[in-house]
């Protein structure tokens, strides 16, 4: 049986202070990926959180041009919908508006959900695991696109590097696989609140009640940069 690997706590009293902890933790890893490797692979999670983390991460110094850029998700939506993650990951990570970092984008003009998603699998399936993982995670305990009951959190095939996520009453989705997910060399959870900390406390004692129990139950670990408020 896999063991879990360490769960490690980092609390905050601000999104501010959590968002800028991380961004110089991730700095530090990506120096040292490249450092060995000569590049480097991050993802980032779309929402309403982590704005602040990539324009943290965004002003610090390393090879910029040596790190590739993707999110855990994306909405099934044109790369200038307001809704779309890159648009916002854009927005707030200045080395991509200054062309030195690269973006692996989701967006495909694929016209179908299901066709769209598996050229972004088959394109990610020609790189290496993802070094670095930086997830957000819903209320509902969901990561990425994959969403409690959503038949793409059980899509665990580790042949399969991107899915497509049907969650109710929101826009379809192209998320990573929980495989590409659990599969990062360093993961982490960006999270803010009380409700989120009880829900990552009850998802820790019941392994499988929650798409976030893919990252919890990794052998590697996973970093938890919480924010009180
Ligand atoms: O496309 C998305 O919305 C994100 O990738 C998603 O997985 C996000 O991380 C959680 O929904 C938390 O969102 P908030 O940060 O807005 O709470």
């Amino acid at each position: 049986m896999i063991t879990s690997g360490p769960l490690i706590w980092h609390r905050f009293e601000t999104l501010a202070d959590a968002s800028e902890a991380l961004a110089e933790a991730v700095a530090v890893r990506l120096r040292a990926v490249i450092a060995t490797r000569g590049s480097a692979l991050l993802a980032v999670p779309g929402g309403t959180t982590p704005a602040r983390f990539l324009t943290a991460l965004g002003a610090h110094d390393l090879a910029w041009d040596k790190v590739t850029l993707l999110p855990t998700d994306e909405r099934f939506v044109s790369a200038d919908d307001p809704a779309s993650n890159e648009r916002m990951i854009r927005a707030a990570f200045a080395p991509l508006g200054e062309g030195r970092a690269r973006f692996l984008s989701f967006h495909r003009s694929a016209g179908d959900l299901d066709a769209a998603a598996g050229a972004v699998s088959a394109e990610l399936a020609r790189l290496p695991a993802l070094d670095i993982l930086v997830s957000g995670m819903g209320a509902d305990g969901h990561v990425a696109s994959l969403f409690p009951g959503e038949p793409a959190a059980a899509m665990t095939g580790r042949g399969l590097h991107a899915v497509a996520a049907h969650p109710a009453g929101l826009p379809a989705r192209i998320s990573l696989s929980p495989a590409r997910l659990a599969g990062a060399a360093w993961a982490s959870l960006l999270v803010s609140g009380a409700e989120k900390a009880q829900v990552l406390t009850t998802a820790q004692a019941l392994p499988g009640a929650y798409p976030v129990g893919l990252l919890l139950g990794r052998p590697q670990g996973l970093d938890v940069y919480w924010a009180k408020a």
